[in-house]
């Protein structure tokens, strides 16, 4: 199980008082599994999960599998498809992994399933990463709270990110 790169992201920070709070566990080869239990709180229609938090969820473990290759990357784009809805009380079992990486360009694709990791998928993404490095994150985020998360003991960690199956 990889720690939360940001105490406070909305995807996986376990300081985030309303965030989903992920879990993510490194799989076979650059590839991330994770979980997401779908809530009341995460309802756009009645008793529905909402497509856009749906989308961020894949967006946290795709990102976490381009951490993996040992190098903080941002989203460029995403495209989500949604093949059926995911109702209130499902969990979505999330599998993300790389598909190519070409200079700072990262391709990855994920998919999420109910009723276990081997269920139909509900849900898919295509995405571009770009690597950054952590001046992106001290040039562009709020002062305060770059200093704050430069302050945690485990940010060294953080900003190397991991060799994890190298
Ligand atoms: C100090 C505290 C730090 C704490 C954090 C530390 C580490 C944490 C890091 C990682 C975290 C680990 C896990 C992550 C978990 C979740 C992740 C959530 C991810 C997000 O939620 S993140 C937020 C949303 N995200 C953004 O906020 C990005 C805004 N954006 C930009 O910041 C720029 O836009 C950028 C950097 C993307 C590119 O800018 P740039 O100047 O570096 O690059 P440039 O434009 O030159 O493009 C180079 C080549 O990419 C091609 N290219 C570019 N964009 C494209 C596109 N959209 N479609 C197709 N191709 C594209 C070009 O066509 C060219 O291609 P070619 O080389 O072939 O010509």
């Amino acid at each position: 199980m990889l720690p939360s790169h940001y105490r406070r992201c909305y995807g996986c920070g376990p300081d985030h008082g309303a965030g989903l709070r992920m879990r993510l566990t490194v799989g076979q080869q650059a590839s991330i599994h994770a979980q997401l239990e779908v809530t009341d709180d995460h309802q756009g229609a009645p008793g529905l999960a909402h497509g856009g938090l749906l989308a961020c969820a894949l967006d946290e473990a795709l990102g976490t599998v381009a951490w993996l290759l040992g190098t903080p990357a941002v989203t460029a784009r995403l495209e989500t498809e949604y093949l059926t809805p995911v109702p209130v009380g499902s969990v979505l079992h999330i599998h993300a992994r790389c598909t190519g990486v070409t200079g700072r360009k990262i391709s990855l694709v994920a998919e999420g399933r109910r009723n276990g990791p081997t269920g139909s998928p509900a849900v898919r993404a295509t995405a571009l990463f770009l690597a950054v490095d952590l001046e992106h994150f001290t040039t562009h985020g709020r002062v305060h709270d770059v200093a704050q998360a430069m302050a945690d003991p485990d940010f060294d960690t953080i900003r190397r990110a991991f060799g994890i199956n190298p």
